[in-house]
């Protein structure tokens, strides 16, 4: 199981203020059982792991295979939480080359509908040309413009290439059980669909449909997933000790040090393929928090690539931050450093050493560096990358997330400032229904 290292915080907080948070924790623990505090219709994440029956991730796994039984590609469009869950999952789990091999054991997995970029869409529908491809279109609300717009350039495309029947066969919809345009298509196509339940916001939504399907069209394993996250679920149960569990000391430090004055946090990766994780994490915790103008503002870096470029700022920059450490014990592969006669490079002292042993010392190196520099560390320790420890991870940050919007006295689970752009570019794209904010918007242009 994950385990959490707070120690490199303690120079600059004490270890008694970070547990002066357990009655608060437990006040915020008990709302999200109870179903007490704000945000309360917005909790079914909370026991989604251990509720998740076999027969439904039987339906997946059979859905999955169908997809990956007729085609090479399958687009994963979505946006937010509709896509970020399970990038970061297969983009862990998978090998880092697999995207330029010819053989290949699953389709290959892209993703749009989380940009509007008409070259990326040009690009994209080009590629698929001669391409056997099939869609999941994902979307909670069924109608978030980045979305619809890539799918309905990518249904054509589909249909015209592949036939309405074969089409109808390798499209499939995840969405809202009755509202929506992407409900309306999916019953009137009689696409195969999922429903994402109405209490699971997009961003707690990995262990939905929404992110199990990409993963197991991907060939990943969803029930040891989802086994991690049931381990997780029980120990950062709100019935584990204050002292024991690794989410409730996540959320006390990290609202400790905001208080102090660290207003950003850095997640940290030592580890490429664990971008995507960061990318997912930094939503949820950016959407949960940032609100009422307050809130940690989650950044993330992947080391030791960036140390040669945001290196500089986190050890010397403004004091305003800190770090928070991903950090994988185990890699799968072994790869050791020759030996070299002429040692040309000086890189002899390394000669048998694991690389892996190398990227360690860096990020010690790295840790006791920034916290010399001001900047406290937390640890967080995964054993290696697998289904089951990074469905522990992603349990984790969600209830930890939960817990530590209630500490901050927020509500965690709505977003209701992502709705200004949206309101503005509808205005100024003239929808119908907007006749008002257009002209008022163009007013000021
Ligand atoms: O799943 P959808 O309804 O298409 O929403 C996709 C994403 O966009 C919205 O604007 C929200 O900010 C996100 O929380 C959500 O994950």
């Amino acid at each position: 199981m994950i385990s959490l290292n707070i120690e490199k915080t303690l120079g600059f907080i004490s270890r008694e203020k970070v547990f002066a948070y357990e009655p608060l924790v437990k006040e915020a623990q008990n709302a999200l059982e109870k179903g007490t505090g704000k945000g309360n219709d917005f909790l079914g994440w909370l026991h989604l792991p251990s509720s998740i029956t076999q027969e439904h991730l039987e339906d997946i796994k059979a859905t999955a295979q169908v997809l990956r039984e007729n085609c090479e590609v399958v687009i994963v469009a979505g946006i937010g939480g509709s896509y970020l869950g399970a990038r970061a999952v297969i983009e862990a789990l998978s090998n880092s080359f697999t995207w330029l091999q010819d053989k290949k054991s699953a389709p290959s997995i892209i993703y749009a509908g989380h940009n509007i970029g008409e070259d990326y869409l040009y690009e994209l529908t080009h590629f698929l040309q001669d391409k056997k491809f099939g869609v999941i279109n994902i979307s909670k609300s069924g109608t978030t413009t980045e979305t619809a717009l890539a799918f309905r350039i990518l249904k054509k495309q589909c249909e015209d290439q592949r036939g309405k029947e074969m089409a109808q066969k390798v499209i499939v919809a995840i969405t809202d059980a009755s509202k929506g345009a992407a409900r309306v298509t999916a019953d009137k196509e009689g696409y195969k669909s999922f429903i994402i339940p109405d209490n699971v916001g997009g961003r707690f939504s990995v262990l939905t449909p929404v992110g199990l399907l990409p993963i197991a069209v991907a060939g990943f394993n969803i029930d040891k997933l989802v086994a991690g996250a049931r381990e997780a679920e029980k120990a950062c149960g709100a019935d584990v000790p204050f002292a024991e569990n690794p989410a409730a000391i996540y959320a006390a430090t990290r609202n400790e040090l905001y208080k102090s004055g660290k207003k950003i946090e850095i997640l940290v990766n030592f580890n490429p393929k664990l971008h995507y994780v960061s990318e997912w994490w930094k939503q949820l915790y950016g959407e949960s928090e940032g609100k009422e103008n307050k809130g940690i503002f989650p950044a993330a870096v992947d080391f030791s690539t960036d140390l040669h470029s945001m290196g500089q700022w986190i050890q010397e920059g403004e004091r305003t931050i800190f770090e928070t450490v991903i950090s994988v014990e185990k890699t799968n592969h072994t790869v050791l450093v020759p030996s070299d006669e002429a040692n040309l490079d000086g890189l002899n002292f390394l000669a048998g050493k694991r690389v892996d042993e190398v990227n360690k010392m860096a990020e010690l190196g790295t840790q006791l560096a920034h916290v010399d520099g001001g900047v406290p560390n937390m640890r967080l320790c995964i054993a290696d990358l697998s289904e089951q420890t990074i469905g522990e991870l992603l349990y984790f940050f969600e209830v930890a997330c939960g817990i530590s919007g209630y500490l901050l006295g927020v509500n965690p689970f709505n977003q209701p400032g992502v709705e200004a752009y949206k309101k503005n570019m509808f205005a100024l794209l003239n929808k119908p229904g907007y006749e008002e904010e257009s002209k008022a918007i163009q007013s000021r242009l």
